[in-house]
């Protein structure tokens, strides 16, 4: 692809932005419709470990990258503020949904959904360092029934994870674990499971695109946390959850802030995992700096 001005409305190009295909980030595209900006992006809509590899590979330009890929890359990326995919408690739809006590898994088979990077290392963590257990881990696509037929827990995350919370493992009598409620219990912070980044280099040649889809993003995320009713409501029509419950989702569980503890959140989560996950302890995230509007 030839590299344009886009910055120069007479040779725009739309910026390449991702979109997480999970209810999780419904608010953010909702706004962006309510909004009218979502016309001005070239929109990617998948799950998010493909899109955390074509923004990774130069294939988008700004887009949400699960938190364990951007440390990995966090060299080439700058990261939006204020914006993000985390909790500050239990978040519902990143779980270990398991057969026996998590303290009893030691030996025994966990399936890592595959469409996970974040919450797999995470439930690892939480696994080996908080309840003492040492499993077998194998990859697997994120179908709760497939998985436990081979293994005695799961790790899933998105609407997989939500309908396995709310209604196949009550349904089957299975424990389901809330992965955001377990480190916010062990480490009193919030956790990040995926900011907004763009690419450095894509930063340095329109900084004004980024900017204008940052606060699109904004301003669509605000929107739709003023109007979660609606959008809950709306979503029920054809999800098959209950609108109070995706309310509940959208306002109460996920947090789609990135401030001060967000950041020590995820400062925290690098210092226990960098020994094998590929950065450093002490990984430097970098921040977008505003851009001076005349
Ligand atoms: C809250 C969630 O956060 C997500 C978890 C991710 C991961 O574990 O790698 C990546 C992106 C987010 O979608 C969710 O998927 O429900």
């Amino acid at each position: 692809m030839t590299s344009q001005d886009a910055d120069s409305p007479a040779v725009a190009v739309r910026p390449r932005v991702g979109h997480i295909q999970f209810l999780n980030c419904l608010p953010l595209y909702w706004g962006l419709a309510r909004t009218g900006n979502l016309l001005d992006l070239d929109l990617t809509k998948d799950t998010p470990e493909k899109l955390s590899d074509q923004l990774v590979n130069g294939l988008l330009d700004i887009g949400p990258i699960t938190c364990v890929e951007y440390l990995r890359n966090a060299d080439d990326l700058v990261v939006l503020p204020d914006i993000a995919v985390g909790s500050d408690g239990p978040v519902m739809s990143c779980v270990i949904v398991s057969k026996v006590p998590l303290n009893e898994l030691d030996g025994r088979r966990v399936a890592l959904g595959s469409t996970s990077r974040t919450s797999v290392r995470l439930a690892r963590l939480l696994l080996e360092e908080r309840e003492g257990v040492r499993p077998e881990y194998f990859g697997c696509p994120p179908d709760l029934d497939a998985m436990l037929a081979e293994a005695d827990a799961a790790v899933l995350i998105g609407d997989p994870a939500l309908r396995a919370s709310l209604e196949q493992a009550p349904r089957q009598g299975l424990a389901v674990h809330d992965l955001g409620a377990m480190w916010k219990e062990w480490t009193g912070l919030p956790f990040v499971f995926a900011v907004w980044a763009a690419r450095r280099e894509y930063v340095e040649r329109q900084p004004g695109t980024v900017a204008a889809v940052h606060r699109a993003f904004l301003e669509s995320r605000d929107l739709s946390l003023t109007e979660a009713g609606k959008v809950a409501e709306q979503a029920a029509r054809w999800e098959a959850f209950e609108a109070p419950v995706l309310e509940r989702y959208f306002s109460e569980a996920l947090d789609f802030s990135l401030g001060e503890r967000q950041l020590a959140g995820i400062a925290e989560f690098a210092r226990r995992v960098a020994h094998d996950s590929g950065f450093a302890q002490d990984v430097a995230v970098r921040l977008l700096e505003p851009v001076a509007v005349v």
